[in-house]
């Protein structure tokens, strides 16, 4: 389904409300209908005659009106949250689903136009939604009820008033394609803008270190004067539109002005009933044309572009029938074959390869190879082209508790502002203390566990104020918490020293479980049980001994790292 199927049928869903919104749309328009009326009795059945009670008695009744209108309005303002909100909830969903599905993320980077998607766009969606249901509602119900009103008053007027109003409307309607182009060109280099810079100020000390300030400071400015030439096009649209719109909202006023002194000295029209048109034309016709023009103008070209944009980038995935619970941690990996996007060789081809509990496989390989990648496949966060991974017989992106089952430690440590028991309870909100302390202690983190101040201590924003090396002792102390039974480190030790990163290897083996660690050093693969060699076409898996023996890559891969120390391959 679509984002733009998706905003239909949540709007359709909420009928009720848009039923009681109606309801209070006729209170609304109370006003518009009787004012003119009104007038046109208050003056000549009151003031013309001589009896101006009653003309104030009409005004009052006028008053009566206009005071249910403003409680029509009251309802409305209160209705239209209901309404409002569950196609905000709804888009937020289908756009953070549909950026985590996206078949080409951007490589180690927070998306940062993801989050453009998220905060501005389904803003404007909703925001606008709730302009729409709120002024164009009114909008329909104010004019039917003032052009119905005008009719019975002097329907003499209607002529002049028409002509112009409709000519406006329909000038306006052939400009709104192109202002559509140009909005959508803003919407366009304002993600462009939130990206070159997400990019630059990420990267900023690369940039430092590079010279190339210069450069980047190019590319920011080069983005945002085109987001500047982009928003004075749509200024441009906007001013074109305004007079359009101004005239058609004057010229019937103007028109008539004109026409009625000499209906009424013809006594076609009474002097009350060229008071109330006036009234029509001038309290209702010509605010409701002005509405029409902001509201279609800006509310509604900024709802199609925002919500082309999201249903462009932001398909919803059928939702995966995650129903199926593994009750084992068996994983087994079948003719598993994956490519980036487009790219004409996959990063891994047809690999078999089965886990069982107490393994403790390494995966080696060159930088770039698809190790990541296939941590990725087996946790059921890419989707293979080919090929399967099962876990417990359940292909892994549909067992419901695949989350609580695997745990992937990635490089980059996720550390967040809170003590240290809600970092390292994260996976085991119910754990003991003890149970923590005792997770510390075994990846070798209770020196630091001690330094900080115990689990009461409080920590920073994204591990503000920690080393790599301890927010990572932090990432695995709460894996090493949780019930996961196959845990994957991703060189989540990267940047411990040897020991300690021994120490967390053994911690995971001894806790039981499968380990699977992708290897920083290759001292991993030493001691892992198997293990895996990516290497392009060639895959092998074997023991440490075994691949030193048969495997010319794995067996350079050791010399390299051991240059001191010439491995021993057995010829
Ligand atoms: N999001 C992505 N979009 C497109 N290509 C990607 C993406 N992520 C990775 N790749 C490509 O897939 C290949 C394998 O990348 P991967 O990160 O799995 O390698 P790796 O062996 O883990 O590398 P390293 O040891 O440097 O971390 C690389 O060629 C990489 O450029």
């Amino acid at each position: 389904m679509s984002v733009t199927h998706l905003y239909r049928a949540t709007l359709l869903q909420q009928w009720r409300g848009g039923l009681v919104l109606l309801a209070c749309s006729a209170l609304e328009g109370a006003p518009a209908f009787f004012s003119g009326r009104l007038v046109e009795l208050a003056v000549d059945r009151g003031f013309a005659v001589g009896a101006p009670k009653a003309g104030v008695g009409y005004l009052a009744l006028f008053g009566v009106a206009a005071l249910a209108g403003a409680f029509g309005s009251r309802l409305v303002w209160r209705q239209l949250g209901q309404v409002v909100e569950p196609l905000r909830d709804a888009l937020v969903t289908a756009v953070v689903r549909g950026v985590l599905h996206d078949p080409n993320p951007p490589r180690n980077a927070a998306d940062a136009s993801g989050v453009a998607r998220i905060t501005q766009h389904v803003e404007v969606v909703r925001d606008a939604t709730a302009g729409l249901l709120v002024q164009a509602r009114a909008m329909v119900v104010t004019t039917a009820a003032a052009i119905v009103g005008l009719a019975t008053v002097a329907g003499q007027l209607l002529l002049p008033v028409a002509v112009p109003v409709v000519v406006a409307v329909a000038v306006f309607a052939a400009l709104l394609p192109s202002l559509a182009r140009r909005q959508r060109a803003l919407v366009l280099a304002d993600e462009r803008t939130a990206e070159t810079t997400g990019a630059v100020l990420g990267g900023m000390r690369d940039v430092v270190a590079c010279g190339a300030e210069p450069g980047a400071a190019l590319a920011v400015y080069d983005a945002v004067e085109k987001q500047a030439e982009a928003a004075v096009k749509v200024a441009h649209s906007g001013a074109a539109r305004s007079l359009v719109i101004s005239l058609g909202a004057f010229v019937p006023l103007i028109a008539s002005l004109a026409v009625a002194p000499g209906l009424v000295e013809s006594q076609e029209l009474t002097a009350g009933a060229a008071l109330g048109a006036l009234v029509y034309l001038a309290t209702t016709m010509q605010p409701t044309l002005r509405g029409l023009a902001a509201t279609a103008g800006t509310v509604v070209l900024r709802l199609i572009v925002a919500l082309k944009r999201l249903a462009e980038t932001a398909e919803v995935p059928p939702p995966k029938p995650e129903t199926r619970e593994a009750h084992g941690a068996d994983l087994e990996v079948r003719g598993l074959t994956f490519r980036w996007g487009a790219a004409p060789e996959p990063v891994v081809r047809g690999l078999d390869l089965d886990l069982r509990a107490g393994d403790h496989l390494a995966v080696v390989g060159p930088s770039g190879i698809g190790k990541s990648t296939l941590a990725g496949l087996l946790t059921g966060l890419l989707t293979p082209q080919a090929g399967r991974v099962l876990l417990d017989g359940v292909p892994v992106a549909e067992a419901a508790n695949r989350h609580e089952l695997i745990a992937l430690i990635p490089q980059q440590a996720y550390v967040f502002a809170g003590t240290l028991r809600d970092n390292l309870g994260l996976f085991a909100p119910t754990a003991s203390d003890e149970h923590l302390r005792d997770a510390a202690r075994a990846v070798g983190a209770e020196e630091l566990l001690t330094r900080l101040g115990g689990l009461d201590a409080e920590l920073g924003h994204e591990a503000e104020g920690l080393s790599g090396g301890e927010a990572q002792l932090i990432a695995l102390a709460r894996v090493h918490a949780s019930a996961a039974r196959i845990v994957i480190l991703d060189e989540a030790t990267s940047t411990l020293d040897p020991a300690a990163e021994a120490r967390a290897e053994r911690a995971f083996t001894t806790r039981g479980g499968t380990l699977v660690v992708i290897a920083h050093r290759l001292s991993s693969a030493v001691r892992a049980r198997s293990v895996l060699v990516l290497d392009g076409r060639e895959t092998l898996l074997g023991s440490h001994a075994e691949l030193l023996v048969h495997s010319r890559r794995y067996a350079a891969l050791m010399q390299a790292w051991l240059p001191a120390e010439p491995i021993r391959t057995g010829h």
